[in-house]
This record gives structure tokens, C-alpha cells and sequence, in this order.
């Protein structure tokens, strides 16, 4: 079944159109990332889906159904990542989440687990304005999730969260969609995209520039590859007539760099004259499949 159905979603602002005639179809059990940066209407995009904004313009169906006139029987099936402001005030942690879990008729003993897989078991008594940027950030996300829902929307989830947070908080997105649910998150980051998304819709200044799978989009590119080969391994000139390799770079910190646009025959090459070792291949990135798309630089 398809998850998500958007067909030319617009919505605008006096002049300015936040989002431009976007089509969007998602499958259900995809993981699928929005990605875009400031202002490229990926909060709009995802609050006319989840029927918490109304489109001037263009049709969402969402698990089969209609999201607008507010449908209350697929809000229950959909989870949607609160901001932290919109807590119920002076709550513990676990106040908080045990009423949310009451709303969806959770019990307390599921709501506790989701405190614990979020990793705030030692903050469940504290008020939830006394958290940290991050810990508030990880209580929406249980909170999204206590009633184990059909499809789950988030908007930047590790934006406050520290390196080891957010590579947590990956694994946790992981497993919920390894359990059959859907995914849909909004991101600045373009690691986190290309770590965690089966597909990646790139979004700027309103539109959908391209949605396809990570790898699809980095090969699209036909970007050449970049081998470095470790100081003292390879000279410029035997690095110059090995069959593959296109031009040759300096690195004074790396090595030498073998530019190519055939990197399994370099690599084959590399591997028969034993030269493997501490080799790096790089070819592009999401960063790159933005720059060829809009002609600008990709900033967070
Ligand atoms: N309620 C509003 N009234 C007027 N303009 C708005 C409103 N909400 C959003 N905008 C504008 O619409 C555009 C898209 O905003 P949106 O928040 O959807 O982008 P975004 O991609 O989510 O950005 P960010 O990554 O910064 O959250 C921006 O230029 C924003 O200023």
C-alpha cells in the first residue's frame, strides 16, 4: 500500500511559495528523508501531509485516507514529532509521557520502555522544562511513538542531539523501520540522509528537485572517483600509466590521489601489484548531488 500520496501541494505565504507544486509517494514500510536547507519548506511540506496545515493548493492522502478536514481516526495511526515548546508545562518526563500514552489508551509499563529505549530512565522525574535541548528532543520522539504508529513523521530529530545521541537515536529510527513501520523525517544533514534513507527527496526553495535513492542520486552525478594510495607507495609517474587512472594529485598529508572514472580497474591494478594497503576511495556525495542540482554550495 502506498503511505503517502501528495500530488501538487502548494502553499504560500503573501508572495512567497513555500512549497511549489510538490508530488510525493511513499510506500509503506520506506524510510524516506526530506532534505533541504533553511527554508526549502520541508516543515510545511510535512505539516500539509500530516493535515496539520491546509495546502492552497494540490491533494494528500495518507494511509489511504483524506488528512484534511482534520481526520482524528488517522491521527492515531500516524505519529508526529512534537517541538519540545509544545510540552504540557511543569510535568515530569514521565507524567508527560504517561499522558500521552493515556490519550492513545497506552498503558504506563509500554510508555516506561519508550523512556528507556530514548535513554531517559534517569531523568523521568524531572520537569520536562528542566531538560536539556537534546533530552527534550528524545521525550518528543517517545512521545511520537508511544502508540506504535503506522507511519511516523519527524522534523530534524537530532538536531540538539550529541554525536553519541544521534547515532542512538539512527538505531532506534532503524528499528522501528525494520519493524514495518514508515519513516518520514526532515534533515539538514546530509550523512544522516544517506545513512539512514532507502530514498532521499532533496528539497530547495520549495520544490522537490529529485527523489531517488542515495546511491542513485551520488551516481547520477558521474562524478569521477578519488583513490588515495598511501606516501611512498606509488611515484607520479607509475601512478600516471596505470590503466584507469585520469590525472594524478599531491596530497602532502594522504599521498598521491588517483582521479578516475574506472576505479574497479584502478583498484584490480592497485591489488595485483600489492599496493592495496591503506587505499581510500571516495566517490560523490549527497553534498555534491545539491551543488549539480541548484548550482550552490549545500549549507546546513
Ligand atoms: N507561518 C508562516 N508565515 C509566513 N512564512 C512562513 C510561515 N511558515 C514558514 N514560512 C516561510 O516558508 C518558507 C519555508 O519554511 P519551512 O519552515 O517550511 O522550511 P524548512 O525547510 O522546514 O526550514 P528549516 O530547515 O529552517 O526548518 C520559509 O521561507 C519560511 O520563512
Amino acid at each position: 500500500m502506498t503511505a503517502i500520496l501528495a500530488r501538487g501541494l502548494i502553499k504560500t505565504y503573501g508572495d512567497l511559495t513555500a512549497v511549489d507544486h510538490v508530488d510525493l509517494e511513499v510506500g509503506e514500510g520506506e524510510f524516506v528523508g526530506v532534505l533541504g536547507p533553511n527554508g526549502a519548506g520541508k516543515t510545511t511540506l510535512l505539516e500539509m501531509i500530516e493535515g496539520l496545515r491546509r495546502p492552497d493548493g494540490g491533494e494528500v492522502r495518507v494511509l489511504g485516507e483524506a488528512v484534511w478536514p482534520r481526520n482524528g481516526g488517522l491521527q492515531a495511526r500516524i505519529g508526529v514529532q512534537l517541538q519540545a515548546s509544545s510540552f504540557f508545562e511543569r510535568l515530569t518526563v514521565r507524567e508527560q509521557i504517561h499522558t500521552f500514552a493515556s490519550l492513545y489508551g497506552v498503558g504506563r509499563a509500554p510508555a516506561d520502555e519508550w523512556l528507556e529505549r530514548v535513554g531517559l530512565v534517569d531523568k523521568i522525574s524531572t520537569r520536562v522544562e528542566d531538560l536539556s535541548g537534546g533530552q527534550a528532543q528524545r521525550l518528543s520522539i517517545a512521545c511520537a511513538l508511544v502508540h506504535d504508529p503506522e507511519l511516523v513523521f519527524l522534523d530534524e530529530p537530532t538536531s540538539a542531539l550529541d554525536p553519541q545521541a544521534r547515532r542512538n537515536l539512527w538505531d532506534l529510527l532503524s528499528s522501528i523501520n525494520d519493524a514495518g513501520r514508515t519513516v518520514v523525517l526532515t534533515t539538514h544533514h546530509m550523512d544522516e540522509a544517506e545513512a539512514l534513507c532507502d530514498r532521499v527527496a532533496v528539497m530547495d526553495r520549495g520544490r522537490v528537485l529529485v527523489l531517488d535513492t542515495p546511491a542513485s542520486l551520488v551516481r547520477g552525478l558521474d562524478a569521477p572517483a578519488r583513490i588515495t594510495v598511501a606516501p611512498g607507495v606509488l611515484d607520479h609517474a607509475a601512478a600516471l600509466e596505470l590503466p584507469g587512472v585520469a590525472e594524478v594529485e599531491h596530497d602532502d598529508l594522504d599521498g598521491i590521489v588517483l582521479v578516475t572514472r574506472d576505479p574497479s580497474t584502478v583498484l584490480a591494478e592497485l591489488a595485483t601489484s600489492r599496493r592495496l594497503d591503506g587505499v581510500r576511495v571516495q566517490t560523490g556525495t549527497l553534498e555534491d548531488v545539491f551543488l549539480s542540482l541548484t548550482g550552490r554550495e549545500y549549507r546546513a
